[in-house]
């Protein structure tokens, strides 16, 4: 049977003809190699958050929960496998949604959709892509692939958004809660530099015909226009709980909500019948200071009690951090950053590289943890 850790062997024995991994190992030797490639304003983009103590404390907060290793059980064929909504997926892992990611290399999230398809992992396509969301998926063919959606301003753009992405195969919408604004990021600010202000990004937004509608000129005209209207509609301040009515209208697709760190949110959202929630503060980019991500996932996963799926995202590195979050009560996670650095350095094969590289590591973390099935990881695997 194979297992996501013979990608380990395959690194060794490619050692034995000479040839030295592409990409660095460790991951901040991987971000560090990034950075030397990408522009100044590019790399902080990515890198940086709403000040640095909640990125800081979104990997910290990790090495407060320690893996209690047990010995002597079979381990000899593993499974890593989640179901999610009906569909099987062969590991826990998913691609958080990242926008604009142009600013990185210009295929952007087409390279990074046929690396998620190659190894299965299912895609979260920001709203603010630089492709747009029938592009990419024409790319994917049946592999898995979600939305997340910027909620805009205009009951008629949101609408129109979730039914585009129903049509073209995304099977979940996923509603980020955390960015009705974007927050004080003082590297951005320092590098004056915000790219969604010179068109990138928009490509979703471009391409719908409700908002071309609204244009007095075409944006393969004028570009501005079409920025000015997207700064409008990109998100709403006044939106609240009883708002999700009219998404659940728009689609069939399940809605998930993303940017829940608090237990009494996680309440909230169950009674306006979401169907899932990612806990996550967006990588430490919107509020400093506030709660590290994976110290909110133990009261949110109490008060779902498993009657949605809940999903984790920030400051997801290793094997070692996917198996704590499922052991905290995460059926899957997100990860971020890490494949950004992949798709600077290798596009394409530098994203499937780092996916196939973080499942190697939880297929052999977990077993050397004594557990055979990423199902039954559950709070035991962790000292008390
Ligand atoms: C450059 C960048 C762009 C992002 N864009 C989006 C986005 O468009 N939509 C969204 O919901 N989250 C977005 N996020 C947040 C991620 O989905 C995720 O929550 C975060 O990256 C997790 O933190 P980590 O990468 O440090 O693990 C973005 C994050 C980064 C770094
Ligand atoms: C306008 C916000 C878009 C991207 C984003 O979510 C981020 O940079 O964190």
């Amino acid at each position: 049977m194979a297992h996501y850790g013979d990608h380990q062997l395959q690194i060794y024995q490619a050692g034995l003809k000479g040839a030295r991994p592409r990409l660095p190992m460790r991951m901040e030797d991987l971000e560090d190699a990034a950075h030397a490639v990408l522009s100044r304003e590019s790399y902080w983009y990515v890198a940086g958050g709403a000040g640095e103590i909640t990125m800081d404390a979104n990997r910290t907060a990790f090495d407060k929960y320690r893996i209690h290793p047990r010995m002597l059980t079979d381990v000899s064929e593993r499974d890593l496998s989640v179901t999610l909504f009906d569909r099987i997926l062969p590991s826990p892992l998913l691609l958080a949604p990242i926008g604009v990611q142009s600013i990185i290399r210009p295929e952007a999230e087409l390279a990074v959709a046929r690396a998620a398809a190659a190894t299965n992992v299912p895609m979260i396509l920001s709203t603010v892509s630089a492709h747009s969301m029938e592009r990419v998926a024409e790319t994917m063919g049946d592999a898995p692939r979600w939305f997340q959606l910027y909620w805009p301003r205009s009951p008629e753009l949101a609408a129109s958004f979730v039914q585009r992405a129903e049509q073209a195969g995304y099977e979940a919408v996923v509603v980020t809660l955390d960015t009705k604004m974007m927050a004080w990021r003082a590297r951005d600010l320092q590098n004056a530099f915000l790219p969604f202000l010179n068109g990138q990004g928009l490509a979703n937004y471009t391409s719908d015909p409700w908002f071309r509608d609204g244009l007095e000129r075409p944006p393969e005209e004028d570009m501005w226009p079409a920025v000015r209207r997207w700064a409008g509609e990109f998100a709403d301040p006044s939106k609240t709980w009883k708002d999700l009515a009219t998404l659940r209208e728009a689609t069939k697709l399940p809605i998930l909500v993303k940017g829940i760190v608090h237990p009494d949110d996680a309440r909230l959202a169950l009674e306006h019948g979401v169907d899932g929630i990612v806990v996550s503060n967006h990588g430490g980019r919107q509020v400093d200071g506030s709660i590290a991500a994976i110290d909110a996932l133990p009261g949110v996963a109490t008060m779902v009690n498993g009657r949605v799926p809940v999903l984790f995202d920030s400051g997801i590195r290793t094997g070692s951090d996917v198996l704590k979050a499922k052991a905290l009560g995460a059926d899957a996670v997100l990860l971020g950053r890490p494949y950004i650095w992949g798709l600077a350095l290798d596009g394409e094969d530098g994203v499937r590289e780092v996916i196939k590289r973080v499942l190697a590591d939880v297929d052999l973390t977990m077993a050397l943890a004594g557990k055979a099935q990423f199902a039954e990881v559950d709070g035991s695997l962790l000292v008390d």
